[in-house]
Formats: C-alpha cells, sequence, structure tokens
C-alpha cells in the first residue's frame, strides 16, 4: 500500500519520481501486488494528483501487478488510460463516513462501483475490493460485524477476486478482529479476504497473528509504517510492512519478499520524507547493518 494509502496523506507534495524509486524499490523485494496510485479527485487527495504521471514512469517487471482505487466512472476513464492492471473499489461499513470519504452514501458507493466494474472486467482489469471502518468509525464508534460481511459480499458479487477488510482508525484488538473475521466467514466461508490494519494503538501485527487461521492469505501493509486515510482523523500509518514481513517469516510462513531489500525501500522513502520509519523491524535491521 506504500505508494498509495503510505503517501496519500502526506501534506507536502511527493514529486512522482520519488514515487517511482520507492515503487522501483518495492518491486525488486519480490512482492507481487503494489498500490501505485489512486484515480480520485485531486480536491479531494491532492497527493494523488499525479496518478497518470506515476503510472506513465512504471518500470513494469514481469509478475507485479499495479493497483490504484478508482471511486467513480472518471477514476476507471483515467486508470484505463494508464493500462492499469487492477483497480480497487472501496466502501465503508459507515455513512458517516462514506459521506466524508466520498460524499455519496454507502449504497450510492456501490452504485459506483457497479458502474466501475463491468467496464473495467471487459477491459481486463481485475477488481480489488476494500470495505473500511470494518472496526471502528471515527464518526459513528462501533461498527455492525453484519453489515460489514454484507458488503463484503456485494463487492464479491461485483466480481472482485478478494475484498481487503480496513481498520481504517487502528481501533481492533486481536479478540475483536477475530470476532469480526469469524462473523465475516460465515457468510463468506470460502472468499478470498485481506487484512488491512492501521497501527494507532499499536495492535496491528496482534490482529494479524489473531486472524491467520481464519483463511487469510493476503494482508495489506506500507512500508515504514506510512499511511492514513485523510477523512480518518487521529488515524496513523498501515502495519509496516517489514514488520509483517518479519514476524510471517518468524513463523516460518513464506512470503517471497527479501525482508533486507523491503528495508532498504523503507530506508528510502523515509529519507526522502526526512522522518524515522514507522518499522521497528526496518530500524533494529538497519542498526544490525550499521554495527556490521
Ligand atoms: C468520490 C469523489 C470523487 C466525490 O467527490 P465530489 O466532489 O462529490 O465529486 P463530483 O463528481 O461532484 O466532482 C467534483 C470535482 O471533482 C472532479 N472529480 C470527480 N471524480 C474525479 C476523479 N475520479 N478523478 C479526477 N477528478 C475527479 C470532477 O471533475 C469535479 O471537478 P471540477 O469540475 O470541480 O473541476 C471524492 O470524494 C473522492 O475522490 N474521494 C476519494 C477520497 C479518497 O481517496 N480517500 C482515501 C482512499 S480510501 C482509504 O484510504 C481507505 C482504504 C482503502 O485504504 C482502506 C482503509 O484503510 O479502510
Amino acid at each position: 500500500m506504500g505508494p498509495r494509502d503510505g503517501l496519500q496523506n502526506i501534506p507536502d507534495t511527493v514529486p512522482p519520481d520519488v514515487k517511482l524509486g520507492l515503487i522501483d524499490r518495492l518491486q525488486a523485494t519480490g512482492l507481487s501486488y503494489i498500490e501505485v496510485a489512486a484515480f480520485v479527485s485531486p480536491k479531494a487527495v491532492p497527493q494523488m494528483a499525479d496518478a497518470q504521471a506515476v503510472c506513465a514512469g512504471l518500470k513494469r517487471r514481469p509478475g507485479v501487478s499495479y493497483a490504484a482505487l478508482a471511486p467513480n466512472v472518471q477514476g476507471l476513464e483515467r486508470a484505463l488510460a494508464c493500462g492499469i492492471d487492477e483497480l480497487g473499489l472501496f466502501t465503508a461499513a459507515s455513512e458517516t463516513f462514506s459521506q466524508h470519504n466520498t460524499r455519496c452514501t454507502i449504497d450510492e458507493s456501490l452504485q459506483r462501483a457497479a458502474a466501475i466494474a463491468a467496464p473495467a472486467r471487459a477491459a481486463g482489469v481485475r477488481l480489488r475490493g476494500y470495505v473500511s471502518c470494518v472496526l471502528g468509525c471515527p464518526y459513528e464508534g462501533a461498527t455492525d460485524p453484519a453489515k460489514v460481511a454484507e458488503l463484503a459480499a456485494a463487492l464479491f458479487e461485483l466480481g472482485c477476486y478478494e475484498v481487503s477488510l480496513g481498520d481504517t482508525i487502528g481501533v481492533g484488538t486481536p479478540g475483536k478482529a477475530r470476532a469480526l473475521l469469524s462473523r465475516v466467514r460465515q457468510a463468506l466461508p470460502t472468499a478470498p479476504l485481506a487484512l488491512h490494519f492501521h497501527d494507532t494503538y499499536g495492535q496491528a501485527l496482534a490482529n494479524i497473528l489473531a486472524c491467520l487461521d481464519l483463511g487469510i492469505a493476503s494482508v495489506d501493509s506500507s512500508v515504514a509504517g506510512l499511511g492514513g486515510c485523510p477523512y480518518a482523523p487521529g488515524a496513523s500509518g498501515n502495519v509496516a510492512s517489514e514488520d509483517v514481513v518479519y514476524m510471517l517469516h518468524g513463523l516460518g510462513i513464506e512470503t517471497g519478499v527479501d525482508l533486507d531489500a523491503l528495508c532498504a525501500a523503507g530506508a528510502y522513502i523515509s529519507e526522502a520524507l526526512g522522518r524515522p520509519s514507522g518499522s521497528k523491524a526496518g530500524r533494529a535491521l538497519a542498526a544490525r547493518a550499521r554495527r556490521g
């Protein structure tokens, strides 16, 4: 998620060549999915205004899928013109968040997603779904798990190959995350679900660990722990990719990702942004490398 969720909330403009430098380094790690941009309104998210330039500058590698978000047909058209591989369709399990994030109701967000889905699939673009606020909303508080299950099912109906469940503000704890996923699993026993945890309360890794045995093979993360939605006040970044990979490798789970190369990507973007990396594993491995 680094080049998209990771950067969308950064107030200073990050030039396209810095974003492309990050994408180059991420694709060298063995990652097979990189969310590179969002074809959203530049008034809503100014940092994503250069989505076209970023896509035009990609040095594509075989085996890597380059993805972007699109909230409406205008976003679809811009994305298709850029030859994007995958589009992210997004909705939220909270009416108030939906209004803040996309200026429409939840139903309208699904109608917009439906208007994108058929032409995108006809153009050979894969679809990935997102449900935001699955464990809590910054405006409405607790979320009804049944609503999350209903929205995930609706996104699969539209042809998404996978739906990502987003704890947008990072309020989830392992017990609640597991209970939510168990509830969604009742409705969608075999559906390919992904987890998307923000780490606001330091619970993201624990949440992932608590959910791994419920049929999860896909975890969203941002290198250096960057990220946050501009319409989720107080939320911090995604779980750091380096920390997730360190944990999974420690569990003996193969990811295909080179952790040292991932740490180098995290160090690159942290230096470019002039801030310390939000990844504990990234910082520890860098310190160990300096000690020799
Ligand atoms: C949905 C809208 C467009 C509605 O915004 P709106 O203002 O209601 O849209 P509109 O149709 O009335 O158009 C207003 C202006 O925006 C332009 N416009 C309209 N659409 C586009 C487009 N696609 N690309 C470029 N320009 C666009 C349109 O052309 C017009 O320009 P004007 O005539 O004023 O110059 C807006 O609210 C929006 O773009 N929202 C996206 C917000 C966003 O990107 N949020 C972050 C991503 S979601 C997230 O981070 C959560 C996630 C996925 O990571 C998971 C999790 O953590 O939970």
